[in-house]
């Protein structure tokens, strides 16, 4: 099998400076625990861009970063794994986003703050200035850290073309809402989901709606239960898999570029989302945001072993 998926992939979306603490005890609310302070590349768009070149495909990040600290950490890591930086947009005044997370003693999330204000600078103006990215993409892979305008200025513009789509939390996800119908894949959890429906429900029956509401596919992530994957031929379910928890931040960005990737690696849904719930696994057991060892070789070697040669695509 090749690990090479020749598809050229534009991501649109958010970079940050995640910076995670993690508890070395029970957490304390109110005081200073003691633990561990991280910093790592991070943001919905570019932990996509990353995760989905290391999975072999043919990424381009478009985003926009402060003059600062930020910038060179954000570039390195792209550079490094080897996503296209040509896109990315410097603000001569806004700080880069940051993410700042604590995370309990198992690596679990008990709170986040996202300060990106830089991310609304880019407009649909600014991204009309990125026009050969948009037409040399095969697929696009948005977010809702972007404005909503420029949400819909990209499916309305390249409405031709797969747009796959996060939700990235329950207080931006609602920015997909009008563009619904767009939408090869949407990757939402169930707060995301019901959030962008305005109504609560079981997380299948939110699936279905998103479906009926003209989503192609939608993967619905349920944390340490797993994943559905909602479409036209029907529902699956996935569960997660026990491992080494190091750190939360990045589990569902990971789930979302495996199951991108493993459209184009695997020819069952039933395995794309085994492949999927791997790579998020796999993150999980890294303490940064990307598990820079992530590759389809590594994926298959680790979890997916049973499977025949005929599963794959090539
Ligand atoms: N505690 C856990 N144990 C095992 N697997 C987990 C656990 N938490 C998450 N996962 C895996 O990661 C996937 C994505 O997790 P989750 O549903 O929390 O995504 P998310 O809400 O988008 O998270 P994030 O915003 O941190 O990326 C799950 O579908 C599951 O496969
Ligand atoms: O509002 C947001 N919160 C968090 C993130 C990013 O989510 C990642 C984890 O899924 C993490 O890297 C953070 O920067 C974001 O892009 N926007």
């Amino acid at each position: 099998m090749t690990n090479t998926l020749p598809l050229r992939t534009l991501i649109v979306g958010g970079a940050n400076l995640d910076i995670t603490g993690s508890c070395f005890a029970r957490f304390v609310p109110g005081d200073s625990n003691p633990g561990l302070v991280k910093n790592s590349a991070g943001g919905v768009g570019r932990n996509i861009a990353e995760n989905l070149q290391r999975l072999g495909m043919n990424c381009s990040l478009l985003t926009v970063l402060g003059d600062d600290i930020g910038q060179a950490l954000i570039l390195r890591s792209c550079t490094d794994a080897g996503v296209d930086t040509g896109p990315i947009i410097v603000h001569p005044t806004l700080t880069t986003g940051t993410y700042m997370a604590i995370n309990n003693q198992l690596g679990a999330l008990l709170a986040a703050i996202a300060d990106m204000a830089i991310i609304d600078t880019l407009t649909p103006d600014q991204l009309a200035l990125k026009a050969a990215y948009f037409t040399q993409a095969d697929q696009i892979i948005i977010e809702a850290n972007l404005p909503e305008n420029s949400i819909q200025w990209i499916c309305e513009q390249h409405s031709s073309k797969p747009i796959c789509a996060d939700g990235v939390s329950a207080a931006k996800a609602p920015r997909l809402r009008s563009v619904l119908a767009h939408l090869d894949v949407l990757k939402v959890n169930s707060e995301e989901a019901a959030a962008i429906l305005q109504e609560t429900g079981d997380d299948l029956a939110l699936a279905k709606k998103l479906h009926a509401k003209g989503v192609k596919n939608v993967l619905l992530s349920q944390g340490p239960q797993g994943v559905i994957l909602h479409n036209q031929d029907g529902t699956w379910y996935k569960s997660a898999i026990k491992g080494d928890n190091e750190n939360d931040t990045g589990a569902g960005d990971s789930l979302f570029a495996g199951f991108v990737a493993a459209r184009h690696l695997l020819k069952r849904p039933a395995d794309q989302l085994e492949f999927a719930v791997a790579c998020a696994t796999f993150t999980l057991s890294s303490t940064a945001s990307v598990n820079p060892k992530l590759g389809v070789h590594e994926i298959r070697q680790l979890f997916l072993s049973h499977l025949s040669k005929g599963a794959w695509c090539s």
